[in-house]
């Protein structure tokens, strides 16, 4: 079993709360990953694949292809290869953080920002599909990052208008529904389009979630399940947001919106009315909260947990989460200290024209701990894939007394928290986790005494 590690722990967690902190971090990543997700929900008996509650009779079906695409994706389809054993007979999954396998293609990508690769690597994924038939069983493992890393541009888009539509997308603030709206409608193979080139196979999309609620339309764009949102949403976005794109993307989605592009497919199209297509979400938010949970009970901490649904902009999340740690301390409510606060979700950066290096992790620690007075609470957070942003930081661990408070009020102006973090000791580097939850915070509260 694989352990999650912080990179020079211990001047990171230099103190109790911030090694309480720590611990909780580690044990929620630890849990979500696609090993342990696998081995509690995925199962095989005498021929019969186990997903949840939904049974698959292996022996009916004459071959078991496996796609997928995804932070963890290489993760997942290993831990679904020892299920699976000889049943599987081919597949390939596209992520940016490989590791080995025996029957399924790994092929390596780029995140955040698609690139020519991931053009090749989603037309290969396209091809399993394509070949499948009625016969034939697409077990789709999708984990955040698939958007990305899945890049096939609809005709006549180019990979580099998606790349630029990508770049704005992620500096614009908008919510990963709206991101993912417009990437589904520039996209071959997002919003259902997977799902189509399989029919008429049937479908199991296995998936890790790390969006706020857990929608599978938008874990990954939703390549294998129906679509919710269309071109008119799509160009909205744009609109809204004043995104500024390619022409042929503007053109492209207004042709979408005339009715002269191909919609995606939405829950009443044929490749998903006949039962033939099945969604398991079997990891989230709440995998890696309850662990943490767990962890902070072990330590002697009362835990509890806020909202794994936690969104808006990153430094303003921080202050409501240290205003109830102070609440905590000073009135024993909502819990009383020795406690600690987790939440899950994901919060945002809106970047202005000029910004630095950080992440949303690092920036709601940075805030949470400029605006910390009581030197007995910590607060942390991270990305639960171990790359904050687009940084190799997963995210910080910080008290009041961590950051200078001049360097650190700049750095949050400039969003340019890595540098102050990193200078602080306070950065949590775990390199690339093999999971993605979304983000993990939590708050640890020393009693008085
Ligand atoms: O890849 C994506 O679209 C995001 O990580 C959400 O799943």
């Amino acid at each position: 079993m694989v352990e999650i590690r912080c990179h020079r722990r211990d001047a990171v967690a230099d103190t109790r709360p911030k090694e309480v902190a720590l611990e909780c971090l580690l044990a929620g990543i630890e849990a979500a990953r696609p090993e342990a997700r696998v081995e509690e929900t995925v199962s095989l008996r005498d021929g019969t694949l186990s997903i949840r509650d939904t049974e698959y009779d292996l022996q009916s079906y004459d071959d078991v292809v496996l796609v997928g695409a995804g932070n963890a994706a290489s993760q997942f389809a290993a831990a679904l290869e020892d299920v699976l054993g000889e049943y599987l007979t081919d597949g390939a999954v596209v992520t940016d953080d490989p590791v080995e396998t025996t029957v399924v293609d790994v092929l390596a990508g780029d995140h955040p920002v698609p690139s020519e690769e991931g053009v090749r690597n989603a037309r290969e994924v396209l091809k399993h599909a394509r070949e499948a038939d009625e016969g034939d069983l697409v077990l789709a493992a999708l984990t955040g990052g698939g958007s990305a890393l899945l890049a096939a541009p609809a005709d006549p888009l180019t990979i580099s208008a998606l790349q630029t539509v990508t770049e704005e997308l992620l500096a614009c603030g908008a919510s990963i529904d709206e991101i993912n709206a417009v990437r589904k409608h520039c996209s071959a193979i997002k919003g259902g389009r997977l799902a189509r080139t399989a029919a008429p196979a049937t479908v199991a999309t296995v998936a890790l979630s790390d969006v706020v609620g857990d929608d599978p339309s938008v874990i990954a764009s939703g390549p294998t399940v129906p679509d919710p949102s269309s071109f008119a949403d799509a160009l909205e976005v744009v609109e809204r947001y004043d995104l500024a794109v390619p022409d042929s993307v503007r053109e492209f989605l207004e042709e979408g919106v005339e009715g002269d592009r191909p919609e995606t497919p939405p829950a009443d199209d044929s490749v998903f009315a006949d039962g033939r297509t099945h969604v398991h979400v079997v990891g989230n938010s709440r995998t890696a909260l309850e662990a943490a949970s767990e962890a902070a009970t072990e330590r002697g901490y009362e835990p509890l947990l806020l909202s794994s649904r936690v969104r808006g902009e990153s430094r303003e999340a921080a202050l409501t989460h240290v205003a109830i740690a102070e609440e905590c301390r000073e009135h024993g409510a909502p819990v009383e200290p020795p406690a600690v606060l987790l939440s899950g979700g994901e919060t945002t950066v809106t970047l202005g024209n000029q910004y630095g290096r950080g992440g949303p992790n690092q920036e709601f620690v940075l805030g949470g701990a400029l605006a910390l007075e009581d030197e007995d609470i910590a607060v942390s957070a991270v990305d639960t894939d171990g790359i904050d942003g687009a940084t190799d930081i997963a995210g910080a661990i910080a008290d009041a007394t961590t950051i200078p408070e001049t360097d650190g009020r700049n750095a949050l102006e400039r969003h340019d928290a890595s540098s102050v973090l990193e200078d602080a000791n306070a950065v949590v580097r775990t390199g690339p986790t093999g999971t993605n939850v979304n983000d993990l915070r939590v708050i640890v509260i020393e009693s008085a005494d």
